[in-house]
């Protein structure tokens, strides 16, 4: 019902997730949140990540897009094409070892689009 997203943009997910809540559905406060959906700068998805702990409730979920990276968070580093390199890439790559790291939650990664990783907080 509590939901949150970080980097709106079209407010095409977002517009996705105002459909699927229910009528009473609403947004805000620590440790309450039910649903967070990620989709801005990359270089900051770890930092959203240890907010979203907070922000979540106890079996809350966050969605993270573009974890896949184009495929090259896959491919050996000195194959990847030049316009994947940079910061971005760096901070998925962070991001999904750290994830893979993280006991708080439980990971699900969805090779759809350019790859979401689903967190359950569990505690
Ligand atoms: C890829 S778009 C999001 C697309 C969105 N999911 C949609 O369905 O249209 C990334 C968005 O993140 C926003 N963004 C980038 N850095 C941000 C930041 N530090 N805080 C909040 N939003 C940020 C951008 O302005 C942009 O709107």
């Amino acid at each position: 019902k509590k939901t949150i997203e970080i980097g709106v943009f079209t407010g095409y997910s977002l517009l996705l997730t105002a459909l699927t809540i229910p009528e009473d559905g609403q947004s805000e406060n620590e440790g309450s949140f039910d649903y967070a959906f990620v989709d801005a700068d990359k270089d900051n998805y770890c930092n959203y990540h240890e907010r979203l702990m907070k922000l979540l409730k106890v079996g809350g979920i966050a969605v993270y897009d573009n974890t896949l990276w184009g495929g090259t968070v896959a491919v050996p580093e000195e194959q990847v094409p030049d316009h994947f390199r940079g910061s971005s890439r760096q901070a998925i790559l962070d991001l999904n070892r750290s994830l893979a790291d993280d006991p708080r939650v439980q990971l699900s990664h969805v090779a759809l689009g350019d790859g979401i990783t689903i967190c359950r907080r569990i505690f």
